[in-house]
């Protein structure tokens, strides 16, 4: 099933709101997509993704990264992500759609996508920046979020200082500039009963050969 995914062609445009993070360059777009539509596009990501419980190697011992996750992306975009070596599945037709509009919105020519799935609030992402060498000097990435709102924290890697920006059900986040260089972020895990949210990060991958 292929879905559409604006009414209004003009709420790809919304106005988005600049994250205040000196050193970085942040917008985040609420209501990117329609509230029924992303529930639309998150059922169908549930049900139709190649979910993977990938692990992680940390002292020594091999362990589950906290939450479900997907590789899609043209075929020469091999990633390393976090010691995981992922070859990408195939476009499916809704990522095409989601990927073309960032690609709109960004103006970047997006060709891989890693969507991350947290079933409940113990699923996490730990603090990173996306900076692999994959990804070249000041990389631009779009994230959409799909299900349960999370706080989306960013730390300032000499100052420490935090900001924090509630990732909602339908809106685009967008990194650019030097944010991977002075800051990291990250999804920490809550001990309140929530819903699953599915978050699609669209990145363009250089080669490094
Ligand atoms: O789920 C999120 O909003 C963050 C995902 C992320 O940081 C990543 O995939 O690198
Ligand atoms: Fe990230």
């Amino acid at each position: 099933m292929q879905l559409p995914l604006f009414t209004d062609a003009k709420a790809a445009k919304n106005s988005p709101i600049t994250l205040p993070l000196p050193e970085a360059e942040v917008r985040y777009y609420p209501q990117w997509i329609s509230s029924e539509q992303a529930n639309d596009y998150q059922g169908v990501f549930e049900s139709t993704l190649p979910w993977r419980q990938d692990t992680i190697r940390m002292y020594g011992k091999y362990l589950d990264v906290p939450r479900l996750q997907a590789w899609h992306g043209d075929p020469e975009c091999l990633y390393k992500y976090s010691g995981i070596k992922l070859a990408p599945q195939p476009w499916t037709p809704e990522l095409a759609v989601i990927r073309d509009k960032c690609i709109e919105v960004c103006d970047i020519p997006f060709n891989s996508v890693l969507a991350n799935w947290y079933r409940h609030g113990q699923d996490s992402m730990s603090m990173h920046a996306d900076d692999e060498p994959e990804l070249g000097p000041n990389p631009v990435v779009a994230s959409v979020t799909f299900g349960e709102s999370r706080p989306f924290v960013f730390k300032h890697k000499e100052t420490g200082a935090r900001f924090t920006q509630i990732l909602e059900h339908g809106s685009l986040l967008v990194m650019g500039e030097t944010t991977q260089s002075h800051y990291l972020h990250g999804i920490a895990k809550t001990t309140k009963h929530i819903g699953g949210r599915i978050n699609l990060t669209f990145r363009h991958l250089i080669s490094t050969k």
